[in-house]
């Protein structure tokens, strides 16, 4: 028997799994909140690391330590053994994404000098999308300038979109190779990503993780013009421009709340923010949707994961409300069943397989681990 650690170490928090390879079951599981916020008892994540350790105590089959790490450039493109230099690279990334790098660090730094007998591997959000082509990773700008700063699509959520596309094949008993996806991870941060045959050939999040659908607190696609008046108007700074966009933007700048679960309520309580908020949030799905059909060159499957994702049927139905002339349907009660597993919810026969694949990042991550180590 052989385990793998896996830790998820965000902004605020530190999240953990110790996954048995054999059965793929978690053994110990759980979630430190909050950390360095005015009245936690944890000051930072070298301290939210001893606590995760303690509760993880000996473990004798231990045979790596799983990390992910959000922002991997063009530099990593698989699950990568960490050292000091694969450290000072993840570093110099964190300017390209500076909500989860130097979280991932801090995390990666704490784990390998608590644990340092065992092989520690990053794996990263945005090595599943180094397969894009030019076509769809360049953005049209100053090509020297691009080079020279990194400028380019990379995209995020890539474990959870390689895991969840894959499952769907498993699930469809279809060859991953024979498959066009479509997958919706929404979650607090949400994104789209075209699958084909195994493959993403496109994803909606950017350079960071700010670009696409509308998300809990960051604004998804806006015009780049919009922060040049806003400088020029409003006088506000790059700062405050980067903290519009990424924390006060999305669900929460339209209607004052961030959680969909309060949205939806406010929305059927006849709040009309929150109404407008839905629709905003339905069309940006719609959009993608559409072009990915596109470049697809046609659909098999539609899934849907995370937060979001996972467990509001009513948002699933209105977001795929009136694709019909797609192929793209719901049956109301394969979609309404209360249930954890994998399932499809579009009725038998439709052209298009709309299914609910609960996500799983960190068994995606162990399993990536256990391929190297
Ligand atoms: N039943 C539900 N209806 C609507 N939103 C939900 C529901 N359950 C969870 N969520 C939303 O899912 C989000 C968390 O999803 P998750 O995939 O865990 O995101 P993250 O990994 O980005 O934290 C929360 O913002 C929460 O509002
Ligand atoms: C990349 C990203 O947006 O991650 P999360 O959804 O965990 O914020
Ligand atoms: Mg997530």
């Amino acid at each position: 028997m052989s385990a793998v650690f896996v830790v998820n170490s965000g902004s605020s928090s530190i999240k953990y799994q110790l996954i048995d390879l054999a059965t793929e079951k978690a053994t110990v599981t759980g979630l430190i909140e909050r950390i360095g916020e005015p009245g936690s008892f944890i000051a930072n994540h070298a301290e939210g690391m001893q606590v995760v350790l303690a509760k993880l105590g000996d473990v004798d089959d231990l045979i790596a330590v799983g990390h992910r790490v959000v922002h991997g450039g063009s530099e990593f493109d698989g699950p990568t053994l960490i050292d000091d230099e694969v450290e000072r690279e993840i570093e110099a990334l964190a300017r390209l994404a500076p909500l989860h790098n130097p979280a991932n660090l801090l995390g990666i730094r704490a784990a390998r000098r608590a644990l340092p007998d065992v092989p520690h591997v990053a794996v990263f959000d945005t090595a599943f999308h180094q397969t894009m082509s030019p076509a769809a990773y360049t953005y049209a700008i100053d090509a020297e300038i691009a080079r020279e700063y990194k400028v380019r699509r990379y995209g995020f959520h890539g474990t959870s979109h390689k895991y969840v596309s894959e499952q769907a094949a498993l699930q469809l008993g279809t060859p991953l190779a024979d498959l066009r996806t479509i997958v919706l991870h929404l979650g607090n941060g949400a994104s789209v990503t075209a699958v084909d045959g195994g493959i993403s050939i496109d994803t909606s999040m950017g350079m960071t993780p700010l670009q696409g659908l509308v998300m809990g607190t960051r604004s998804g696609d806006i015009d780049p013009a919009v922060l040049v008046h806003l400088n020029r108007a409003a006088g506000m700074s790059v700062t405050e421009l980067d903290e519009l966009l990424n924390r006060r933007s999305g669900l929460l700048g339209l209607t004052g709340m961030g959680d969909m679960r309060d949205v939806q309520d406010a929305a059927i309580n006849g709040n009309e923010a929150a109404e407008l908020a839905l629709q905003v949030w339905r069309h940006r799905i719609r959009h993608y949707i559409g072009a990915y059909y596109a470049q697809l060159g046609g659909l098999d499957a539609l899934v849907f994961t995370a937060g979001v994702g996972e467990n509001n049927a009513l948002l699933r139905r209105r977001a795929l409300a009136g694709l019909e002339h797609m192929g793209i349907m719901i049956d109301n009660d394969r979609n309404e069943l209360a249930s954890r597993a994998a399932r499809v919810i579009s009725p038998a026969g439709a052209p298009v397989t709309v299914m609910v694949i609960p996500t799983n990042e960190e068994l995606e991550i162990a399993r990536q681990v256990a391929s190297i180590v």
